[in-house]
This record gives C-alpha cells, structure tokens and sequence, in this order.
C-alpha cells in the first residue's frame, strides 16, 4: 500500500522522530537519498553540471546539501539563492566547502541555460500553493531552456495537502519526496506536475497515524480480489444484475456486461430493452436476461436521458444490495442515498450534479469528489487519469495505474461491469472501486502495450489483468 499523509501529520511524526535521533540526522538521510536520485537521473555526476535553487527554509537545506554530495561525486553545482540572506547556513557551508558556489543574479540565466539538472528546493512542506515573483522568474528561465527538474520533496507551487495547483508552479520530471508521500504527490493536478516520484525513508514510518489517502499496489488488490473455492457455486460466486443500454446506445449494454464478465462473480443478469437485450445474448450466451435475484446492481451506461429510466435508477436504488450508478444513471440519483452506494462520474458528470463548473472539478478533484461523497452518502468514484475513489466515512483511495490509451469511448462501461462484478462478490463500494479502477487500468496497459485500444480489448484483458495482481503476490 503506498500511503499519503497530511502536512500537520508528518510534522508531528517528524518532531516524535526527531526527538530520538541527533541534530541533523533527518536531513542528512534526505540529502543522501536525493543526491542517489539524481546520479541515477543523470547516469553518473562526473561532470554534469547541476543548478541547485535554493528557498530559505529546510527545504533548501536538503538540496544544498545533496548539491555538496553530487559536487563531491565531480558534478559542476551551482546553486541560486532566492532569499541569500536566509538561505540555509549549514548546507550552503556544506555545499561550498565541496566546491560548488553561488549563482550572481546577474549570471542566473546562462547558468540555467547550460544545466543538465536543476533541484527544486524552493520549498517543501512549509510553502504556501503559488510561487513568490522571483522564484517564478528562475522557473520560466528553467522552462525556456527545457531543463528537466528533480523537485525536493514536491514540485514547489502545489498545494501539498490537497494536489491543486495555482499558478505558478513547478514542474518536475522527478520528485524526491522524504518519509511518506504527500497527499498532493498522488492526486491530480498535482501528481501531474510531480512526474515520477521516488520515496526516501528517512525513518518516519513508526510515528505516522493513518494516511490520508491510501493507493493500492497490486500485492494489495490480489488480497482483497475474491476468488471460489471448492464449496463456491454460481450464487456463492455473486450474481450481477446489469441495467444499461437503450435503442439509442446498445453499444454500452453489451461493454458494461463484457466489464463484468471479466470479473469474479457467478452470473450475469441483463435487465433492458430488446434490441441490446438481443445483442448482449448473441455476444455472451451466457448471461441470462430478465429480473431475479442479484447480489449487487450495476445501473445507468447508455439509458440515454428519457425520463422513464429514472425508474430503473430508483428500483435498484430501492433494492437491499450493493448499488453502482454510472453516466446517464448519475441524472436521477437526487437524494441522499442509503445502503452501500457507488457512484461513477467522470469530471462532467460530476460537475453536472454538483451544480459546479467542469474547470472547477478538474482543478480540486479531491475536493469535489470527498464533497460529493458527503452530499450523497455514496462512495464516489471520480474517473481520470488518478481515479479519486472517496468514501462518505472520509477514507480516500488514488489509483495512479494506467495507461491514457484507456481514455476510450465505452471505456467507461467496461469498468462499471467490473467494479459492479466486485460489489457482487462482496467487497465494499471502497474496494469494489478502487480494485476494480487498478484491474481495468492493468487490463488497459496489457491491452495496449504502447499501442490504441478500444473498450472491448480492455474487457478482453480483464483475467490476464486478474492473473497479474495474483502472480504479483505469488499466489
Ligand atoms: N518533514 C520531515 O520529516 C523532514 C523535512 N525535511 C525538509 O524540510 C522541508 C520543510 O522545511 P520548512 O519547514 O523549513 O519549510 P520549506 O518548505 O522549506 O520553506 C518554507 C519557507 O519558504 C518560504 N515560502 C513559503 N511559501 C513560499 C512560496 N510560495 N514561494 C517562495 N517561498 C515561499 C517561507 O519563508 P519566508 O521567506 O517567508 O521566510 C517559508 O518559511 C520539507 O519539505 C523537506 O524538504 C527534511 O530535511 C527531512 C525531514
Ligand atoms: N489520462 C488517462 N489515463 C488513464 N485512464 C484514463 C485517462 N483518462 C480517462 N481514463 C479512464 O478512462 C475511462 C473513461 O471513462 P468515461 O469517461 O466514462 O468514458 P466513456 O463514457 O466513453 O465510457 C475511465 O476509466 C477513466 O478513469
Ligand atoms: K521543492
């Protein structure tokens, strides 16, 4: 599980560890896992030359220093002081006494211009979101001659605890982040900006509470996957009731049961119109067409916006299991919703029911999508490149893995097939969503490998996507 924590909680957890260990020691561990990042960015130090910019808090220090490691391995480091009066005495100290030096303002463009690497350590944890006049000045230089940045802790400018990003901001090809991820590292539009990041243990792990969101990794998803045993029949398995399509869009009728198909359940029941109900069958003989009984419903791909089929929302709304609502469905579900609920927008749909701007969700999704999860009493599943899975108990969940090939039409339906086969299976609306949302991105990257794809292939790759996450925990 990879974990992420709030600003105030890993201040706590670093002054409890800090308490234990001499002055100094944490940021000597961050600047020594910095500066090992950065080699293996560059493919060695000997002779790159490295601009360090440097802000006046801790933030500063640890890439100061790690400048002092990285000039001692025979780099050419140089660092850019926004604030030379309060930059970090012992790191500056540290990074002359290794040969590197300070950059004159009047020479910070040429500097920037010949690095192979620039360090972020504008600030950290301690920023407030944006970035002060002159920072941004030294970023645009860094933007203009296309340097790629190794950001300390987290690209400068974002908003650590939530992953919005008013401008201006840093952006990183690399973060180096210390003791535990920030919550604005694994949520877009943040984690966009962070690019890849890399986690250093500085040895905060025994003092951290519970993360603020959590992000499963696929030995995660093979324990929580449901699997038969000996005793397992069809109805043990879990029955899926599936409720989408019209005349209009049969296509999605036929993709949402594709979706659960490649999930872990016994049976399918197909609830809908003749004409997919016609296509569904000749597709999957397999799946039997009429109402009975289910373990969990999956409602609203393709109902297209009559009217009449709010009543198909409200029926398995009403009924006493596990509920998903997707696309046309989200318009119909108005009340505060109770039981165990699933709701899967993506930005427009859940712009739609919260009355907001499209724009505003796509820049505060964690924001939106925990507020929607309060306002309905539903888990909400908010879809995009990080899928936002939150709970109305406050417990969020970020998938971080895929593949944008599966940004598809009808891709959308294959995963609420298969986040519904999850919820007949008997894994909470939490589970259900985000290990359905890791199975269906997997299937998108072992459908792809590189390449376009359409929504059946992802289907298709479903119980090779299932067999990974097991392979991955050895089972
Ligand atoms: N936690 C841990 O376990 C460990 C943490 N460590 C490290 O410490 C870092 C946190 O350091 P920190 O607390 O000194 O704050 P940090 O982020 O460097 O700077 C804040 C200062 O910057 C300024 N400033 C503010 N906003 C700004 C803006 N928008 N644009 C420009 N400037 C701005 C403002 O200063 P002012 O100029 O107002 O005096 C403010 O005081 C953390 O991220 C990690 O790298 C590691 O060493 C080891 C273990
Ligand atoms: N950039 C991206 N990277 C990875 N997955 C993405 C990206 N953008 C969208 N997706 C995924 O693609 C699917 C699109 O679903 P949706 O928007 O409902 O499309 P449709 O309505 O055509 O089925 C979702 O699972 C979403 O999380
Ligand atoms: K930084």
């Amino acid at each position: 599980m990879r974990t992420a924590h709030s600003v105030v909680q890993i201040r706590a957890a670093e002054a409890a560890l800090m308490a234990t260990v001499p002055d100094g020691t944490l940021m000597d561990r961050a600047a020594t896992g910095l500066a090992t990042a950065c080699v293996d960015f560059l493919g060695g130090a000997y002779g790159a030359d490295v601009v360090i910019v440097a802000g006046s808090g801790a933030n500063g220090g640890d890439a100061l220093y790690a400048g002092a490691r990285l000039a001692r391995r025979g780099a050419r480091v140089a660092a850019i002081l926004l604030d030379p009066g309060k930059a970090h005495a012992g790191g500056l100290a540290a990074l002359r006494s290794a040969g590197g030096h300070v950059v004159p303002e009047d020479e910070r463009e040429d500097a920037v211009a010949r690095a192979d690497l620039v360090l972020d350590g504008i600030v950290g944890i301690g920023g407030k979101p944006g970035l002060r006049p002159e920072a941004a000045a030294v970023m645009e230089l860094v933007e203009r001659y296309d340097v790629p940045v190794v950001a300390v802790d987290v690209p400068s400018g974002i908003d650590v605890d939530t992953g919005e990003t008013p401008e201006p901001h840093v952006r990183a090809a690399v973060t180096v982040t210390f003791g535990t991820h920030k919550v604005g590292l694994l949520v877009d539009p943040g984690a966009s900006a962070a690019g890849v990041v890399h986690l250093v243990d500085i040895g905060l792990g025994p003092y951290l509470p519970d993360p603020v969101v959590e992000s499963l990794q696929a030995s995660d998803v093979a324990a929580l996957l449901p699997a038969p045993d000996r005793t397992s029949h069809k109805y043990t398995r879990g029955v899926l009731g599936v409720v989408a399509g019209s005349d209009q869009y049969t296509g999605a009728a036929v993709l949402a049961v594709s979706g659960a198909l490649g999930g872990p359940l016994g049976m399918v029941r197909y609830v809908g119109p003749d004409e997919p109900a016609r296509l569904v069958r000749a597709r999957w003989p397999e799946v039997v067409a009429g109402e009975g009984r289910v373990q969990a419903w999956v409602v609203g791909s393709g109902l297209g916006d009559a009217p009449e089929r709010a009543e198909d929302v409200a029926r398995a709304l009403a009924d006493d299991v596990p509920v998903l609502v997707d696309a046309d469905g989200l318009r119909h579900v108005l009340a505060r919703c109770e039981g165990e609920v699933l709701l899967t927008p993506h930005e427009g749909e859940l712009a739609r029911m919260l009355e907001v701007e499209r724009s505003n969700v796509t820049a505060r999704r964690l924001h939106y999508a925990c507020e929607a999860a309060d306002r309905w009493n539903a888990t909400v599943l908010l879809k995009g490149a990080t899928t936002v899975v939150a709970s109305p108990n406050g417990r969020v969940r970020v998938n971080s893995v895929g593949t944008p090939w599966v940004a598809t039409a009808g891709s959308g339906d294959v995963l609420s097939g298969i986040c519904g086969a999850l919820l007949a299976g008997g894994l909470s609306p939490l589970d259900a969503g985000s290990v359905g949302c890791f199975l269906h991105e997997t299937a998108g990257v072992l459908a792809s490998r590189g390449g376009p794809i359409v929504a059946e292939d992802i289907a298709a790759a479903l119980p090779d996507a299932y067999r990974y996450v097991r392979a991955a925990e050895g089972t």
